[in-house]
């Protein structure tokens, strides 16, 4: 069983901390693996899972402590599925501004009815560093890209992510109507249902 108030998130990413423990609530205090180690892990895999995986297991070695992982990113139908597992690093490391501004470049002359776009969140979850049954729990948020970036709230590619069901970007959301409907929600919600906390 596991100890759920020593659970460690192995994100160095302030964006995604945030937004997990709202979802959580009190019920689970999330320790971040920035209080252990400030190594970020390579992340070679070519798939969310295996990336979520690999960091996970990173994060129970370092901590001695059972890990959640967050892998995430943005699939742009018009790039086949790009930036994808390489949504972070997609302008070569130079952060949020850079990226968006290059997927705008990118889609510049893209129409609106192909600009068609998914978030996707896998979390994995392990009890321990070996664990050789993470669980793995996916959530996907269908939208479009903008073509210009509009909002202040979340991070990421959130001002160029359209959302159809609230007619706005999800940088103009607020925390918590982002926190109901996103991919990272919706894995969230899954992984809750498989833990028994709902
Ligand atoms: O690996 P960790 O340490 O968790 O932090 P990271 O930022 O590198 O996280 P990922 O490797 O999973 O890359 C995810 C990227 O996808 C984008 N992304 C993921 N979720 C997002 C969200 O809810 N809103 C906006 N952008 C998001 C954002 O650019 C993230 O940096
Ligand atoms: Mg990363």
């Amino acid at each position: 069983m596991i100890n759920f108030t020593q659970l460690v998130l192995a994100s160095h990413n302030a964006g995604k901390l945030k937004e997990l423990q709202a979802m959580l609530g009190d019920s689970v205090q999330l320790r971040s693996i920035g209080e252990f180690s400030q190594v970020e892990p390579e992340e070679t895999g070519l798939s969310f899972v295996e990336n979520a995986i690999l960091k996970a297991r990173n994060a129970a070695r370092i901590s001695g402590l059972p890990a959640l992982a967050d892998d995430s990113g943005l699939a742009v139908d018009f790039l086949g599925g790009a930036p994808g597992i390489y949504s972070a690093r997609y302008a070569d490391g130079k952060g949020d501004a850079a990226n968006n501004a290059k997927l705008l470049d990118v889609l510049k002359d893209v129409p609106e009815a192909e600009r068609g776009a998914q978030f996707v969140c896998v979390l994995a979850l392990v009890r321990h560093a070996e664990d050789p049954l993470p669980i793995l729990c996916e959530g996907l948020w269908h939208g479009r890209i903008l073509n210009e970036a509009s909002g202040e709230h979340g991070f990421g590619y959130d001002p160029l992510f359209w959302v159809p069901e609230r007619d706005c970007s999800s940088a103009e959301l607020s925390p918590g109507d982002k926190n109901q409907i996103s991919h990272r929600a919706r894995a969230m919600d899954l992984l809750r249902q498989r833990l028994g906390l709902k």
